[in-house]
């Protein structure tokens, strides 16, 4: 039985997460930890047998173009045809985005801010117009077209309302056309396929932290069964660590 590889990364760390601010639709801008990142990520890529993409899904956010368009280079393929959706984009953190995580933990409390990141379907408030980033996301998504109708906040749930019509619809076909698909995304946008792909519990979810540019790789039979659990690449303590990292509000 021939099965169909998809390899999936989060974009390396931006600007924002660095700084430990919520980023969510607000275009922060890859680091030089996460262009670093993006580096390892390529080198891991290349340690698959003959992995050579046919086509590469990301959002329209920088961190993630700006990945993609590192990981191509380093592996030599930059020729290959690059999906851009916004329904790849990260969820959209309202009222939080910009704000301090460890400052959020302050005003809110550890638990509230912890089901607010990590919940399936408990929504942050929403992000008024008079936001410091309001006019700046508004304007940074009009250039991409009136189409995209950009949300003032956005749980688990609700990113996935729009992520899973997206992966069926354009991702799948490709998928089942035999194609070597690299998806570049988010961190929640990857919590909702995983979710979707092995069927996880509300519940459990909570406890799925996607670490920055550690690619994983799922393997589907022709009726898009995953074969197994999500397999990271690379060193197993380096992937702990990083998922420790992910989950955690304080960076100290
Ligand atoms: O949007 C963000 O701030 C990050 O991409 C994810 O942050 P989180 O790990 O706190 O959800």
């Amino acid at each position: 039985m021939s099965l169909h590889k998809v390899v999936m990364i989060r974009h390396g760390e931006s600007e924002w997460t660095n700084r430990n601010l919520f980023c969510g639709w607000y275009d922060s801008l890859l680091s030089e930890q996460g262009h670093k990142e993006a580096i390892e990520a390529a080198r891991l890529l290349m340690e698959i047998d003959n992995m050579k993409f046919d086509i590469v899904f990301t959002s329209l956010l920088s961190r993630a173009m700006r990945s993609v368009e590192v990981i191509l280079d380093e592996i030599n393929q930059k020729c290959i045809q690059v999906e851009k959706a916004w329904q790849l984009n990260e969820r959209h953190y309202g009222h939080l985005t910009g704000m301090n995580k460890e400052k959020a933990v302050e005003q809110y409390g550890h638990k509230q801010v912890q089901l607010w990141r990590r919940s399936f379907d408990i929504l942050p408030p929403p992000m008024s117009e008079d936001h410091f980033c309001y006019n700046e996301i508004r304007d940074y998504f009009r250039k991409f077209g009136a189409h995209i109708h950009v949300p003032r906040v956005e749980s688990l749930k609700t990113t996935m309302e729009r992520v899973i019509p997206y992966w069926r619809e354009s991702i799948v076909p490709s998928i089942l056309s035999d194609k070597n698909v690299l998806i570049v995304s988010h961190g929640t946008v990857l919590r909702s396929l995983i979710k979707h792909i092995e069927g996880i519990s509300d519940s459990q979810i909570m406890n799925i932290n996607v670490p920055t540019a550690i690619p994983f790789i799922y393997e589907f039979d022709s009726e898009l069964n995953p074969q197994k659990s999500k397999t990271f690449l690379g060193d197993q303590d380096k992937i702990d660590k990083a998922i420790k990292k992910t989950a955690a509000i304080s960076r100290s």
